[in-house]
């Protein structure tokens, strides 16, 4: 089975990813980019592709929620992942000396506090690992690279600072998706469905009668984000991520009564929870 992920070699899209699938039964596909991850799921190039959704400093991954709805795509798994922000030198660097940090953006934002103490510039790159690579490559001793200590090993760069990151407690969802196709069997006895809500109507108190619809049936929303349509400014839809609890019926309740209502009701996902 192909799966993508986020590379080069290094990256915590690949520590998630070796964890997540048995040994042997990936032929991995390194990518660019987030979005190339998901792309390569859309055109079928692969299976399956294991990418960021959420970060518990920095939020959500715009990148992923977006592209999901643009690539079609289906949450199969979601795997809850520790990350250790360290920043990687080349060999003789002076953290003194230290102008300039490099690494992927909410990677850089989860680590605010320690940018604007140490009063560096950032350059922004599509990976933690691309950044740690870029260093090396170029052998620079005023700048840093924001990324693992895996990076650090591959690339063979010093950990100038063990934890950069604006808290010790860390840790990126991950999810596993798949295309999505229309006989795919949803929430059956998984632990979370993902809805894309689209209310129907623009009028006060929409989003509070979504909201009402699952505390009148006892269902615990673990994630919600609003996110443009793109099409016009100031109109949103809603990702909304509830506990099943392996109870569908109480699942296809909320959802008739939703679109009863005339929301637009899309099932993004229905997937088991793993934290590793
Ligand atoms: O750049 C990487 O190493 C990634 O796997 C991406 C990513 C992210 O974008 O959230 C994944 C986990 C960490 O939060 C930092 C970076």
């Amino acid at each position: 089975m192909k799966v993508a992920y986020l590379g080069p070699h290094g990256s915590f899209s690949e520590e998630a990813a070796f964890k997540t699938f048995k040994n042997g039964e990936a032929d991995w596909q390194l990518c660019d980019s987030i979005l190339e991850v998901l792309e390569a799921v859309g055109d079928r190039k692969v299976e399956k592709g294991i990418v960021p959704i959420e970060n518990s400093i920095e939020g959500t991954i715009n990148i992923t929620a977006d592209g999901l709805l643009a690539n079609n795509l289906f949450i199969e798994e979601e795997v809850v992942f520790p990350v250790s922000l360290k920043l990687l030198v080349n060999e003789g660097a002076k953290v003194s000396e230290i102008r300039e940090v490099w690494s992927i953006s909410p990677a850089l934002a989860q680590c605010k506090d320690y940018i604007r103490k140490a009063a560096v510039k950032t350059k922004e790159f599509d990976s933690t690992s691309s950044a740690a690579r870029a260093l090396k490559e170029q052998g620079r001793l005023d700048a840093g690279a924001i990324a693992s200590s895996a990076a650090a090993r591959l690339f063979d760069l010093q950990i100038a600072n063990n934890s950069v990151q604006d808290n010790g407690e860390n840790h990126t969802r991950f999810i596993v998706v798949g295309k999505r196709s229309a006989e795919f069997l949803p929430f059956h006895k998984r632990d979370k469905i993902m809805l894309l809500i689209a209310p129907a109507l623009d009028q006060s108190g929409v989003l509070s009668s979504i909201l009402n619809v699952f505390s009148a049936l006892s269902i615990n929303l673990t994630w919600i984000e609003s996110r443009p349509t793109k099409k016009r400014l100031g109109t949103y839809h809603f990702f909304l991520e509830a506990e099943t609890g392996q109870d569908a019926e109480r699942t296809s309740k909320a959802l008739k009564i939703l679109r009863a209502f005339g929301h637009e009701v899309q099932v993004l996902g229905s997937y088991n929870t793993t934290r590793l």
